[in-house]
């Protein structure tokens, strides 16, 4: 499913209107009543139960008297209340407002007084007060609305997007609307995938109101959500008659004295997402490695110095292009040995290249070696390794996710996988991946080993970088989530519970085709 910025979406609906001629009051018609579709499955309305619909001058409000009109001649008790002047209603919005009175149906403005009443008495309040054209803080009345929202007994649905809250990067203000569920007009806008903005947004469910497919084409920055679906879609089939060379050669290079389980983690998690065979480089005296590491895992230990590599060590000892895939960083620290591996493998491995943790730590020198590479590379930063690679703080990292990502993979011309809540996968030419499995119990050390060693695993023989390693930041979030569906807690589990839950996370996938 598209995710859209608001100029993007109003890009699309331009295009609809203009150049297809679809009428803007149709537009409305159908957002209006889908919204109203949407929230009867939510809440069927028992006896006595009320609705209150809030009400502002622009589209969203049209969107907002459809909806009213819908639910009342379905014999919901709903009461519309509007926040602007009733002669402020312009265009599609003021055709609704005077479809809905020759209707038969009423409304009341809005009043403080009404406040207690909001709080109390209604068992839904619909916020269809602003969507993506607002500005900065709420002004009042609008304010004083969202405030008393926020202290509502009943559930708040917004349409669209909570009233305040805006659609792409801009930061959000807290007197926006804090919704229970948002109905948001046939694509996603991106501060749904923000932090802070998302928790505004509640619950989100997007429906479809017509726009042609060709006005959706229109968009040209591609940004989907990657859901079961696609993962189902994309996920390589294995051959019946295959053997482990067909399935690829992969080499994980990291580990140190210090930390040894990095590189266990990640072999281990490597051979669950498909690897044929792999190879654990790690410096000679991380003697963890071996003891800790699968059995499957063939052992290529190199010089040290410290309990880290050496600085002596060549990518001619790893043999890297015997290897389908090279991954490198996690535990290797960040001493000279790393910065001289990470430099070599830029500049001279020849297969698909993998860097995360520390080795992302050395990669703002070597942009311009990246960008002649013809091979695909992977970066796995977490947002703290992201700011050094943009050059930014780690604030602006979470407030410009989408358009940071998309500045920094065209750059380095690399995919990158922003990790967080709903991890982001952006390809060298822009286009975007949101991911939507996962849960708090990522929030721990160890889980970007294991994505690491799933992305490694997934990519060796991949026809196609973007779907293997948006399947692999899927499946890293469904098995976290299967792991505390069915045994574990987010408090008590450990990060290489989740490796025991890859396999039924692949069968859940593999059943659904
Ligand atoms: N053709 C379209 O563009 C369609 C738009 N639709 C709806 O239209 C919405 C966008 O409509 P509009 O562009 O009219 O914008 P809005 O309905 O979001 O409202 C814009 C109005 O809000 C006021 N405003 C802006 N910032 C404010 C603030 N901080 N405090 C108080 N008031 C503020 C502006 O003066 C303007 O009058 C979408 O979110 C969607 O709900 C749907 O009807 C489908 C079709
Ligand atoms: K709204």
């Amino acid at each position: 499913m598209q995710v859209v910025t608001g100029e993007e979406m109003r890009e699309m609906d331009r295009h609809a209107m203009d150049d297809l001629g679809m009428k803007e009051e149709l537009l409305m018609e159908n957002a209006g009543r889908q919204a109203a579709h949407a929230l009867e499955k939510k809440s069927a309305p028992a006896a006595g139960m009320k609705t209150a619909v809030l009400i502002g001058k622009g589209n969203n409000g049209g969107d907002g008297f459809v909806l009213a009109r819908v639910l009342q001649e379905k014999g919901w008790n709903v009461d519309t209340l509007l926040l602007s002047d009733a002669d402020a209603f312009q265009g599609a919005a003021l055709y609704h407002k005077d479809l809905y009175e020759r209707c038969g149906f009423t409304w009341e403005y809005w009043s403080e007084k009404k406040s207690e009443r909001i709080r109390k008495e209604y068992t839904l309040i619909v916020d269809a007060m602003l969507g993506t054209g607002v500005k900065g803080e709420l002004r009042q009345p609008f304010k004083e609305a969202a405030d008393v929202l926020k202290k509502a007994e009943g559930t708040v649905a917004a349409v669209d997007i909570p009233s305040g809250v805006p659609s792409g990067e801009d930061p959000v203000p807290e007197t926006a609307v804090q919704a229970d569920v948002t109905i948001t007009l046939q694509c996603p806008k991106i501060s749904a995938y923000l932090q802070p903005a998302s928790r505004f947004y509640g619950e989100v469910e997007a429906v479809d109101i017509g726009l042609p497919g060709k006005a959706l084409r229109k968009e040209r920055e591609k940004k989907q959500l990657w859901t079961g679906q696609d993962a189902a879609g994309t996920l390589e089939r294995r051959s019946g008659d295959a053997h482990k060379g067909d399935h690829g050669r992969g080499l994980l290079i990291g580990g140190s004295a210090a930390m040894p389980g990095a590189i266990q983690m990640a072999s281990k998690a490597c051979l669950y997402s498909g690897a044929g065979l792999l190879t654990a480089a790690f410096p000679s005296s991380a003697a963890a490695v071996p003891a800790g590491a699968p059995p499957e895992v063939m052992m290529l230990p190199l010089q040290e110095e410290n309990g880290y590599f050496s600085r002596e060590v060549q990518t001619d000892d790893l043999s890297a292009d015997a290897y389908d895939a090279v991954a490198a960083g996690p535990g290797m620290g960040r001493g000279k040995g790393a910065e001289v591996l990470v430099k070599q493998l830029v500049e001279q491995a020849e297969g698909t290249l993998l860097l995360d943790a520390d080795a992302l730590y050395f990669l703002p020198e070597h942009i311009e070696a990246l960008q002649q590479r013809r091979q695909p590379v992977v970066l796995t930063p977490h947002p703290g390794e992201m700011a050094r690679l943009a050059g930014v703080s780690v604030g602006e990292v979470t407030q410009r996710r989408f358009s940071l990502s998309r500045e920094t993979a065209v750059r380095y011309n690399c995919c990158i996988v922003l990790k967080g809540p709903h991890t982001l996968v952006t390809m060298p030419d822009g286009t975007q991946t949101i991911n939507t499995t996962g849960n708090e119990a990522l929030a721990r050390g160890g889980t970007g080993d294991i994505l690491t060693g799933m992305i490694l695993g997934m990519i060796l023989k991949a026809q196609e970088i973007q779907p293997a390693v948006s399947n692999a930041v899927y499946l890293h979030g469904l098995a976290a989530d299967l792991a505390v569906q069915h045994e574990f807690d987010s408090y008590a589990m450990a990060s290489t519970d989740i490796i025991s839950y890859l396999p039924p996370a692949f069968r859940s996938i593999i059943s659904s085709l």
